[in-house]
């Protein structure tokens, strides 16, 4: 990988700011698209991102309000919502050079049509080559240069290495896998988990509530993971567990925020697409509550975060719901 790699990246998001300083530190030049113009000149003359409060903007990276610039890049990062891949990557399709390596950073499945986001690229990008980068890691803690571990996972196996190289900058570390859809299919399933252990922790149902909550939690995503053609290695690895762990223990991470809020009662359902901070996690529970019920998988956590959300059940009803099941094998 050539030390001026040249890289765009759609989004300037929290995440699409933190990654463009990861590939700028890790050598490439870094073209960041956004929407706002705002934001643009925040980055290009005071070199501070509205997204990233009190982070500086590494020398490598410009941004930008055309899109044709960006993504016309020999490597392109989608980093907006998981729901808006459609439309965004559509829009910079007809930018995208055909095999251009194209990779996805949202986590969510598409609520319209239940579709993993990778698969949506391939219909909106056919001649990308798709990857998808997931794993535990906050905005603000990788902006910081804080150190972490992430997963990026493609079908093209002679693209993994290159990838990883262009993302691997002090601080962050990528791990290579062609486990396209167990990748994305943790990146999505712990957003919806961890608003239930916010939940738990707004309510104050203590400790040993918490960690029975995302014990179960990690068990309903490896069966569902595994019914949806998941290795188990990816489940249990950075993109699944890994990503579970911090999202459901840490109040950094907005879904567990949320959760919390309405576990206190600080928040109400219908806040969580409301304009406030991105709950991805409240747009996949309904999509993963069907696919689980299309699968025959049993999955009371995500049934019980869709329930509430939807005001179908109250936070007490579905508590005592998860709690007056019959009881069963742990393991089956
Ligand atoms: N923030 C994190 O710590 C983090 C870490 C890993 C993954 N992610 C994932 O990254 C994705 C984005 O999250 P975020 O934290 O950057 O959210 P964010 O709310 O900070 O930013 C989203 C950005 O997308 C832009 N956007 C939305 N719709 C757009 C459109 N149609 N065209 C162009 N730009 C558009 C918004 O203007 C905004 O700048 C989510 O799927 C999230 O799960 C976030
Ligand atoms: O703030 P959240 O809940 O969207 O989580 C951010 C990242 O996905 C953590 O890895």
């Amino acid at each position: 990988m050539s030390e001026s790699r040249e890289i765009g990246v759609i989004g300037a998001g929290a995440w699409g700011t933190a990654l463009a300083l990861v590939l700028a530190r890790a050598g490439g030049r870094v073209t960041l698209y956004a929407r706002n113009p705002e934001t643009v000149a925040a980055i290009n003359a005071e070199r501070t991102a509205p997204s990233l409060p009190g982070v500086a903007i590494e020398p490598g990276v410009e941004a930008t309000g055309d899109l044709a610039t960006a993504a016309g890049k020999e490597l392109v990062i989608l980093a907006t919502p998981a729901q808006t891949t459609r439309e965004v990557s559509t829009q910079a399709a007809a930018f995208i050079a055909p095999g251009t390596p194209l990779v996805i950073t949202a986590k969510g499945i598409e609520r319209a049509t239940g579709r993993l986001l990778s698969d949506v690229v391939a219909e909106t990008v056919p001649d990308a080559r798709v990857a998808v980068l997931s794993g535990p890691g906050f905005a603000g803690e990788v902006a910081r240069g804080l150190p972490t571990a992430v997963t990026i996972a493609t079908a093209d196996t002679a693209l993994a290495p290159s990838l990883a190289e262009a993302f691997a900058a002090p601080g962050f570390r990528p791990y290579v896998s062609d486990d396209l859809r167990g990748v994305q299919i943790g990146g999505a399933l712990k957003n919806v988990l961890a608003i239930a252990a916010g939940i738990v922790k707004g309510r104050d149902l203590g400790a040993s509530a918490h960690a029975a909550l995302v014990t179960r939690a990690l068990a309903e995503l490896i069966r569902l993971g595994d019914a949806e053609g998941a290795r188990r290695e990816t489940l249990t690895g950075l993109s699944g567990l890994g990503d579970l762990m911090l999202t459901s223990t840490n109040p950094q991470s907005r879904n567990f925020a949320f959760g919390e809020a309405l576990g206190s009662g600080a928040a109400r359902p219908s806040d969580a697409a409301a304009g406030g901070p991105l709950v991805e996690g409240a747009a996949t529970a309904p999509i993963a509550v069907r696919l689980a019920r299309d699968l025959g998988v049993d999955a009371p956590i995500m049934e019980a975060v869709a329930a509430v959300l939807a005001e179908k059940l109250t936070i007490d009803q579905a508590i005592d719901a998860l709690l007056s099941r019959p009881l069963k094998r742990e393991h089956d």
